[in-house]
């Protein structure tokens, strides 16, 4: 099930399968393997954390974009091992055609651009939400699919696009609870890695594998990539050496290591200057261990996580400046970052600042007391809905100790009952759920008493 599923906020227990149909055999009612169904109450908290994201993106002048789950395979085929390329969701569809679900968007935005041949309007920023797959063995019963949003700048070369980015990443955070105590930003430039390789003579066209390896280097013991590194003609003093730069934890060692006029040096430092201008540098600390996994960027790169280290990455981008070069179009400089809906619900539950999600956001039931006073309560429905209020109405007869229940249950704030007496008069009786205190109004003071009780 998925990270959202895991973190549902429903009752976790076994789903109790109705009793067997004589002779049929019965649906397997669990979403595909490593997929997520997302029941209301689970919408509302998806939902709510879209939101969050857009709204941070229209603050920051992000344009909404989309393009099709489905794309032809070619936009994924790199030959740098990265896992998101190793893992795709990909077949042959019936027309021949070698496709996948993809495993990012940042692809599909290149194709995008791409197709309009320098006809869009530079600088881009644009946004989106879409959801991503991967196809990995279930051995590590992991997700195969999560929504992530995308916010990236072209037509921007300076580190400018960079912080602007890194001050909507920390402008999410601080609007959902989290604070710089909770989540720190690692940034470093893959010129760090550029640098070395061309002190020790190690041609361009090993950069982007090498990248992807150091990253493995990260998470697994040098011996499980040892081959791929002598493959890749790195002996074991480039390694050594390329670790020993990595261990840098301040630019001024970094600056010792690659000297003065190291551009790397410079760009972070410029990048640096522009956080503190976003006042955003309690959250950024500068990491030159941090090389992230995909093949494509070039420069700045960073990752968000949370500082008790319990969880894996939060968000993570760069810059990107040869993709469309790579796609056989013309160079166009370009950052972003991706930042999916899994692990930062794992943590802002576990901050405990995720707000309920038990309402449904009815603010009145209306409820006839019997069938004849039906079209007048819908009437009043209509009235109330008019009004602005979210209206859920009592589509069959029940008893009124069950109207209640059901309005308690679904979080509405209150009843109104359409009864015999009260309809002669022209008025209906409204139940305050919080309060309890019931009243009489006019039917035709009904959008008086909405705004009044806003
Ligand atoms: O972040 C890597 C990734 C890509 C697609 C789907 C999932 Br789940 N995870």
């Amino acid at each position: 099930s998925g990270a959202v599923q895991d973190q549902n906020l429903l009752d976790k227990t076994t789903k109790q399968d109705s009793p067997q149909q004589k002779g049929r055999p019965q649906l397997d009612t669990n979403p595909p393997k490593g997929t997520r169904d997302f029941y209301p109450q689970d919408m509302r908290l998806r939902t709510w954390l879209f939101d969050h994201w857009r709204a941070v993106a229209k603050s920051f002048g992000f344009s909404e974009y989309d393009a099709p789950v489905l794309e032809s395979e070619a936009l994924y085929v790199r030959k740098a091992g990265e896992e998101v390329t190793t893992q795709l969701y990909n077949f042959v569809d019936k027309g021949d055609r070698a496709v996948a679900l993809r495993p990012e968007m940042t692809p599909s935005l290149a194709r995008m651009v791409m197709a309009q041949k320098g006809g869009l309007p530079m600088p881009l920023k644009w946004y989106s939400i879409p959801q991503c797959w991967r196809y990995e063995r279930m051995t590590r019963g992991r997700r195969r699919e999560h929504f992530q949003w995308n916010m990236d700048v072209w037509g921007v070369a300076g580190p400018e696009a960079e912080a602007e980015l890194m001050a909507a990443m920390v402008t999410f955070f601080e609007n959902v609870g989290l604070t710089a105590e909770d989540v720190g930003i690692k940034v470093n430039s893959r010129l760090v890695i550029g640098e070395v390789l061309d002190s020790l003579g190690i041609p361009e066209e090993k950069f982007a594998v090498t990248c992807v390896l150091v990253d493995k280097l990260e998470k697994v013991p040098i011996e499980a990539i040892q081959g791929d590194l002598e493959e890749l003609g790195l002996d074991r003093s480039v390694v050594e050496k390329l670790l020993d730069v990595l261990t840098n934890k301040s630019l001024d060692a970094l600056k010792g290591t690659l000297g003065e006029d190291s551009q790397a040096v410079k760009e972070l430092s410029q990048f640096m200057t522009l956080c503190e201008a976003y006042n955003i540098q309690n959250w950024i600390l500068f990491d030159a261990s941090v090389v992230r996994g995909l093949a494509y960027y070039t420069g700045i790169v960073f990752e968000a996580f949370d500082r008790r280290g319990e969880l894996r990455a939060i968000a993570g981008g760069g810059r990107y400046d040869k993709l469309l070069e790579t796609f056989g179009g013309v160079q166009t400089p370009a950052a972003g970052f991706g930042f999916g809906d899994a692990v930062i619900v794992e943590l802002l539950k576990e901050r405990d600042v995720l707000p309920s999600f038990e309402s449904t956001g009815v603010d009145t039931v209306v409820f006839a007391m019997n069938q004849d006073l039906y079209a007048p309560a819908v009437g009043v429905a209509s009235v109330l809905r008019k009004a602005g209020q979210s209206v859920d109405v009592v589509l069959e007869g029940k008893k009124l100790k069950w109207v209640f229940k059901h309005a308690d249950r679904i979080g509405a704030k209150y009843c109104v009952v359409v009864g015999a007496d009260e309809y002669l008069n022209g008025e209906v009786a409204i139940k305050d759920l919080s309060g309890g205190a019931q009243k009489s109004v006019k039917i035709d003071d009904l959008s008086n008493w909405v705004s009044d009780e806003q």
